[in-house]
Formats: structure tokens, C-alpha cells, sequence
């Protein structure tokens, strides 16, 4: 017995529990082995002493008062303790149990305790109870219901910060499957889930809507299993979200967006959009259509041509800087050339461009259209020349325009003569041919810029703009008559039979440019100088003004004597000197003089710009040439005369003629007349046109031995760089210029410099009009050579040239 005992204090004392015995004071009487390990003292040290002596005074009195409540209470009494043992820094929890004890008699013996650790426990739940408090503190923190769910939907509890955040009153679904609370498929949805939440620890955005009697709202649900101990069953932690404001915006977006793309799609337009990338990130079916799918795609990368590219980048490049550009292009669309309006503007997104936009709107269509209402608006249909109402804004545009500039112009009225005649007896469909070669043939009798137009019926308009007198009118008149008497070749009849038909026209004129003028007045104008001419037997041109008219008429009757001048040789010519320094005859000036039957002697000046413009200086010009040789041989035959030199003037209209030089040569053979004394003398215009083929028919003459003077010189603008290049022998002084050598600065400056050109030129200079002495020493003084005037002679008949050349000589 004595030996169990022992091996129970034995086992007591090794116990790794501390336990210790304490005498009705307090005093220990017993400490194992772990309880003197803990306290660090031995235990004899500890042995007799209380617990006021081993710890800190306030862990001492409560370890007294469980000890006296076990003493008292006569139970144990288990306690939980918080110790701060020496040697760890760190609080450790004990569990305590004081068994108090009693003698045989029952009196209070002591205190038998021991002290189990629970430290970590205690650790353990003051984590639990901070989890606790944080979960709490989300919770209340958590803006959406939190429901908890089992395996098949049934809410086991609910925390809502807010009733109305729930799809339902929770009496509804409290306990209840949600297949029991919502329509098949929502209820559907929220198990999915749950499932996805057990298959892969988590579920979100899975929408589900409950059609409530505001209307439907909609909840987006996140869905986590909640752990659970072994055989527990599943349960959830199910967030439901209220997405009802968002899910309208959507929606709201939505409609919208299918509104613009009902809009854009049906609208006849192409449109796109690209994002800041240059990337089309929107095309409508009409664009696609056309040129292909764009998305994703930039300008550029859907096969457009280079300068389509490049102009669109560039308009993009505008738009992306903010710029909203409009603007015409025109490209081809399967093939075919079409026109595009376009817009293309930025898309800006509270003020910061975030892309562009564009339209294009194929308006080829509409601006055929248009061009068809302006033709049918302003142009006859059958000639497709202007209507009367063009003509009439063409005409207040011209009567402005010249009373602005001071130019002149004329108004033609046409009409052709007997054309109610061809109707009549090749129906309309002939005459409607006439009237379209008519307007053709109008129009190409005037100049760009001029107006023919179609007043209707036969009658025609033609506005001449900026024309140089009456004269000019009239030659155009007289060409569009002659133009309208060509004969026309026409198709009638079912068998579309051919017909010659011959026409002429009444054209009556009036001017304008003098004076102030309406449209209306000068049409009535031309009209009666219209009516003038069918009165005057039709076919014939009329001017309103009877001075115009006049001199009208005079010009045809010249023409028409020049005509005759040539048929019946009444052309002479005269002879003028010229002289050198020291006033011996070198040469002569042939001048033309025409013998009129009826107006005597005349000078060229009265009949030389006609015969230029008729081309009958041609014919007049040969007759000259060929005189002026056969008197060049003549005076090659006598030693008095066979040094002189002959100058002949060549208009340029005769100069231009292909066949010149090859005529000149001819003329030279047949009469015999030594080339090197012939002169032909040139103004400046005959050499400007054409400038390498006047060039070459000199340089082909020069070979002959021929010279060249260049008359008026001073006159024109010939550049001097092509004077130079072209094989002159001569410059002739205009006489303007030496009439008032004495008198203008101008005009003598001008005249020293000539002379000073013609020498740096190496060109001999003659001065032409020299009449006094004064002239004579002036242009001496400047280092002249040559002179010609009345001074030395006047333009004379051979008879009295060679007469006072015999007396100058003799
Ligand atoms: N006031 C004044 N006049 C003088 C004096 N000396 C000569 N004249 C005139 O000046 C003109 C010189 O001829 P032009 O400059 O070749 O100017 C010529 C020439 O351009 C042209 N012309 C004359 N004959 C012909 C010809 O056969 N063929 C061509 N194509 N044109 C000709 O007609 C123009 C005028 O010829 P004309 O009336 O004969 O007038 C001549 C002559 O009479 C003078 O001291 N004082």
C-alpha cells in the first residue's frame, strides 16, 4: 500500500499538468514538478510560502477568492486565468480547478488544485471573435442582400440593409426554393449558380429578373459555398444585386444604338466610324456594299486608288484635329464615276475627340437631275443652245460688263429666211434637223466666250462681246450668213430619204457699249434692223444704227471695188527715196496707191487693214512683189540705177502664206531681178506668231541674197533676245517717233536708242518721215545713215522718181 502510494506521488510529481496542495492559510503544501518549473523556484522555496508571496498582488488575491468561493461552496470551482508567468512574455490562460478539501469532520483542510493551459484555445477564440466582429462589420457594411441558400435553392436565412432591395418580401421566399418563388427560367439561372459556385468555388454576373409591379427589375447574383464540416449539408452565400438602373441604361442604349442603326442603315448614305486608331469600328450595309467590310481595316486598306487615299487621310487627319469638313468627291463605284457629298466630323465624348465620323451620300443622281432642270430651265431642248431666258442673262451680264470696261459689243437677231416653207413641204422632223445644224453652225462661227442661242422658232441670238468696231461685227455677220448658206443635207420621211435644202438668213444688229442700254431695248433693236433686212429682200445684214449702218455699207462697197481693183489692175506704185548721210539716192520705198474710176488716187491707209482682213492682200501684195522686180531688173540694166535697192512692204498675212518664200524666188526668176537689191520690209506683228516658221521662210529668202527691214520698229513688243535671232539687215525708225524728235524727250531718247541697238545689233538704221533739217541734223548727229521722207522726196510714179534721181545725179 505504503509502495502504491508512493508510486502515485511519484506519477503526480512527473505529471506535465502543475498541480499543488494548499493548507487552509494559503500555504503550499505541495508543488509538482511542472508547477515549481513554471513558477521558477524550487520547491522548497515555494513549500510553506502563499500565494500573496509567489505572484503579483492582484493575480494573488484572485487566486485567494477562488480558493475561499471552493472552501465556502464546498465544490469545486473551476476557473479561467490569465497569467503572465515569469520567463514568458506572453499572457497565458490556464483553466484552474480548486477542489477544496475537509478533514474527517468536515472542517475546511485545504485546497488541492491544478491548472490545465489554454493558451492556445483562448488565442483561438479571441480570433474567432475578431473574425466574428469583421464579418459583422461587412456584413452591416454590405450594400446588397445576402442571402444563405442550400443545394436546391431554399433560403435558409436573409440580411438585407433594406427590404426593398429584395426581388420579394421575404415572407415569400423565407424556407422556400427559389423554384417555388421565381419563373422556371430565373429560378433556373439562380441554381446554375449555385452550381458553378460548387463546381468551381465561385460564381458571378448570372442575371436573373422578377417582374414586379413597378415593373421588371433585375439582379445580378454572386454566389460563394460556405465551408462545412464533414456531412454537413452545402450551403451558399448568395449576393444579390439590384441591376435595375443599369440594365434600363443598357437597354435604353441599346434601343438607341438599334435606333441609329435602323436609321443608319436605312438611310441611302454610307456611313462609318473609326476609333482613334484609324480603325473603322462602324460601317452601314450601304458602305459595305460598296466598299467592302472596312472594320478593323484603316483608310487605305480596302484597295481605294492613291489620291482617294490620300485625300481621305487628309480629311481624317482634319477631322481628328476637331475640324467638321464638307465636301464634294467624286470617285468610281463599280465602274462607274459617281459624285459623293461627305461629311466627316470628330466624335467627341465630353469634349475630347475620341474618333471620327463620316457620311457620304451618292448624290449623282440628284446632280444629274439638277443639271437636267438647269438645261431644260435654261437651254432649248432640240438645238441645246441657250434658251431665251439664258440668252437674256447672258445679255444683262455682256451690256454690264462692257459699261464697266468700255468695250463694245453687238447683238445678232437671226432668222432664217423661208423656213416655214421647209416645214411645210419636209414636215417638222426635217426642219428640226436644220435648226440642230444651224445651232451648230452658229456656234462655230464665234468664239468662246460669245453666246448663240435659240430664242425659238428659226430665230437665233447671237452676243458678240468685246468686239473692235463695227467692222469686226460684220465680218462675223457675214461669216454666220455665209455659214447658214451652206447647203443642208437632211433626212426625211419614214425612209429617211435625203435632202439637199438651202437656206439664208435675215440678221439684223444692234450695238451696245455706248452709252446706257437694256436687254430688252437692244433686242428691239436688232429686231427692226432684223425686219430691215427681209424688207430689204432677206438674206442680207442689217444694223440699227443708220452711222454703224452706213459705214457698214461702205466697207462692202470697198470690198466689193477692191474686188474689182484687182480684176482691172487699177493699182499703182510709188516711189519714195531714200537716202544716205550724205543725201545720194540708195534705194526707194515702193508704196502702193490705188487708181479708184470714181474717188481718184488712194493712199493705202484707206484700203490696206480691209484688204488684210479680207485676205485680198494676198492677191494685191503679189501684184506689188512682182512690180517692184520687174522695176528692180529694169534698173539692174543701167549704171545709173543698178546699185538702187528696192523696199517693198510684205503684210504679215501675206508673209504667213506656206507658198511665200517659193513665190518671192519665182518672182525673181521670171523677172530677173538681182535678189540682193531687194528689201522686204516687216512690221513686228508679222513675225511674232509661229515664231520658228517665220525664222526659217527668212532664213530660206536670206539665202536667196533678199534683205530684211523691220518697219515701225519701236511700234510692237518683240522681245530684242528674238529680234536677234532673226536674219534682219535693217530697223526702220517709225516716223511716229521722228515727227517729234525736236520736240519730245520721249521720242528722241527713243530714237538714240534705236540707232544705239542697230549698231550694238550690227543692223544698218534708217529713219523714217524725216521733213525738216532740224530732224535731219538730229538724227544725223546720232549716228543715222539712212533716212527717207519728205525732206528728200515724196512717194512719186516711177516717171518723176527716175526724173529727180537723173537730176540728183546729174
Ligand atoms: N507724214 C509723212 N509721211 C511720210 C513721210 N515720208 C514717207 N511718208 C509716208 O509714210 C509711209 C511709209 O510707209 P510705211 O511705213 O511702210 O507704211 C505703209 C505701209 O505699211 C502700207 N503700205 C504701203 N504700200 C504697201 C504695199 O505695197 N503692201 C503692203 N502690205 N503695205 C503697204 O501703207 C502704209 C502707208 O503708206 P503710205 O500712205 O504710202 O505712206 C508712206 C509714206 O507716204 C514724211 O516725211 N512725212
Amino acid at each position: 500500500m505504503k509502495d502504491d502510494n508512493a508510486r502515485l506521488r511519484a506519477a503526480i510529481d512527473k505529471l506535465r499538468v502543475p498541480i499543488y496542495i494548499k493548507d487552509p492559510q494559503g500555504r503550499y503544501l505541495y508543488a509538482n514538478e511542472l508547477a515549481c518549473e513554471l513558477l521558477e523556484r524550487a520547491r522548497a522555496d515555494i513549500l510553506g510560502r502563499t500565494d500573496a508571496e509567489l505572484f503579483p498582488p492582484e493575480l494573488a488575491r484572485a487566486m485567494q477568492a477562488h480558493d475561499q468561493r471552493a472552501l465556502t461552496g464546498r465544490e469545486p470551482v473551476i476557473v479561467e486565468e490569465c497569467v503572465r508567468l515569469a520567463g514568458r512574455p506572453e499572457m497565458n490562460w490556464g483553466l484552474s480547478i480548486k477542489q477544496p478539501l475537509f478533514d474527517e469532520d468536515g472542517a475546511p483542510d485545504g485546497v488541492a488544485g491544478l491548472t490545465i493551459d489554454i493558451t492556445a484555445r483562448k488565442r483561438d477564440e479571441h480570433e474567432l471573435v475578431a473574425l466574428k466582429n469583421d464579418y459583422a462589420a461587412i456584413l452591416q457594411a454590405l450594400p446588397d442582400p445576402l442571402f444563405v441558400l442550400d443545394a436546391e435553392g431554399r433560403c435558409l436565412s436573409y440580411r438585407t440593409p433594406s427590404e426593398d432591395l429584395l426581388a420579394a418580401p421575404p415572407s415569400l421566399f423565407m424556407g422556400r426554393r427559389v423554384h417555388e418563388v421565381l419563373p422556371p427560367a430565373e429560378a433556373e439561372t439562380c441554381l446554375e449558380a449555385l452550381r458553378e459556385a460548387a463546381r468551381v468555388g465561385h460564381s458571378t454576373g448570372k442575371v436573373f429578373r422578377v417582374d414586379a409591379p413597378g415593373g421588371t427589375r433585375w439582379f445580378e447574383l454572386s454566389v460563394a459555398p460556405m465551408a462545412r464540416s464533414a456531412g454537413e449539408p452545402q450551403r451558399f452565400n448568395v449576393l444579390s444585386r439590384e441591376i435595375t438602373a443599369r440594365k434600363q441604361m443598357e437597354q435604353a442604349l441599346q434601343e438607341r444604338e438599334s435606333l441609329l442603326r435602323a436609321v443608319v442603315d436605312n438611310t441611302p448614305v454610307e456611313y462609318w466610324a473609326r476609333d482613334l486608331q484609324g480603325r473603322c469600328i462602324m460601317q452601314n450595309a450601304m458602305t459595305a456594299a460598296h466598299w467592302g467590310d472596312l472594320l478593323d481595316k484603316r483608310v487605305g486598306d480596302s484597295g481605294e486608288s492613291a489620291p482617294v487615299s490620300a485625300d481621305w487621310a487628309e480629311s481624317n487627319r482634319r477631322a481628328y484635329a476637331g475640324e467638321t469638313l464638307h465636301k464634294e468627291v467624286e470617285y468610281e463605284v463599280d465602274g462607274e464615276r459617281r459624285v459623293f457629298q461627305c461629311l466627316v466630323a470628330p466624335i467627341r465624348v465630353q469634349g475630347e475627340v475620341m474618333g471620327i465620323f463620316g457620311f457620304n451620300q451618292d448624290v449623282t443622281e440628284r446632280k444629274r437631275q439638277e443639271r437636267q432642270i438647269h438645261e431644260l430651265a435654261f437651254f432649248d431642248p432640240l438645238t441645246g443652245l441657250p434658251n431665251r431666258r439664258l440668252m437674256y442673262d447672258r445679255l444683262e451680264h455682256a451690256l454690264s460688263t462692257s459699261a464697266r470696261r468700255g468695250t463694245e459689243g453687238v447683238l445678232l437677231l437671226i432668222d432664217l429666211d423661208h423656213f416655214k416653207d421647209l416645214n411645210d413641204s419636209h414636215g417638222h422632223d426635217a426642219g428640226d434637223q436644220l435648226l440642230v445644224e444651224a445651232g451648230v453652225r452658229l456656234n462655230a462661227c464665234i468664239r468662246q466666250g460669245d453666246t448663240a442661242a435659240r430664242l425659238g422658232g428659226d430665230e437665233f441670238v447671237v452676243i458678240l462681246e468685246d468686239i473692235e468696231g463695227v467692222a469686226q461685227a460684220n465680218t462675223i455677220a457675214t461669216r454666220i450668213g455665209e455659214a447658214l448658206a451652206r447647203p443642208f443635207h437632211l433626212r426625211c420621211g419614214k425612209d429617211g430619204e435625203r435632202v439637199v435644202q438651202h437656206v439664208s438668213a435675215s440678221i439684223g444688229v444692234g450695238a451696245f457699249g455706248r452709252g446706257e442700254l437694256s436687254a430688252a431695248e437692244l433686242l428691239r433693236r436688232a429686231d427692226t434692223a432684223m425686219y430691215q433686212a427681209k424688207a430689204a429682200g432677206r438674206n442680207a445684214i442689217c444694223f440699227f444704227d443708220p452711222a454703224m449702218q452706213a459705214a457698214v455699207t461702205e466697207r462692202a462697197t470697198l470690198h466689193a471695188d477692191l474686188r474689182e481693183a484687182i480684176r482691172s489692175r487699177q493699182f499703182e506704185l510709188h516711189y519714195q527715196v531714200q537716202v544716205d548721210t550724205r543725201r545720194r539716192p540708195v534705194g526707194a520705198e515702193a508704196l502702193l496707191r490705188w487708181r479708184h474710176p470714181h474717188k481718184g488716187l488712194l493712199a493705202p491707209g484707206g484700203f490696206i487693214e480691209l484688204a488684210e482682213e479680207t485676205g485680198l492682200i494676198v492677191p494685191i501684195g503679189h501684184w506689188v512683189l512682182e512690180t517692184a522686180c520687174r522695176q528692180l531688173a529694169r534698173w539692174a540694166q543701167r549704171a545709173q540705177t543698178a546699185h538702187l535697192r528696192l523696199a517693198v512692204n510684205v503684210s504679215a498675212r501675206q508673209f504667213r502664206q506656206p507658198s511665200f518664200a517659193d513665190e518671192v524666188r519665182a518672182l525673181l526668176e521670171s523677172t530677173g531681178a538681182p535678189a540682193e537689191r531687194l528689201k522686204l520690209e516687216l512690221t513686228e506683228s508679222s513675225l511674232i506668231e509661229d515664231a520658228e516658221a517665220v525664222i526659217e521662210r527668212m532664213q530660206a529668202l536670206r539665202a536667196l541674197g533678199i534683205r530684211f527691214a523691220l518697219d515701225d520698229f519701236g511700234t510692237g513688243y518683240s522681245s530684242l533676245a528674238y529680234l536677234k535671232r532673226l536674219p534682219l539687215t535693217q530697223l526702220k525708225i517709225d516716223q511716229s517717233f521722228v515727227r517729234d524728235v525736236m520736240s519730245d524727250p520721249n521720242d528722241a531718247t527713243i530714237a538714240r536708242t534705236i540707232l544705239a541697238l542697230g549698231s550694238n545689233l550690227g543692223l544698218a538704221v534708217i529713219a523714217e518721215g524725216v521733213e525738216t533739217e532740224e530732224q535731219y541734223d538730229f538724227l544725223a548727229a546720232q549716228g543715222c545713215r539712212d533716212y527717207q521722207g519728205y525732206l528728200f522726196g515724196r512717194p512719186v510714179p516711177m516717171e518723176v522718181f527716175e526724173a529727180a534721181l537723173a537730176q540728183a545725179q546729174g
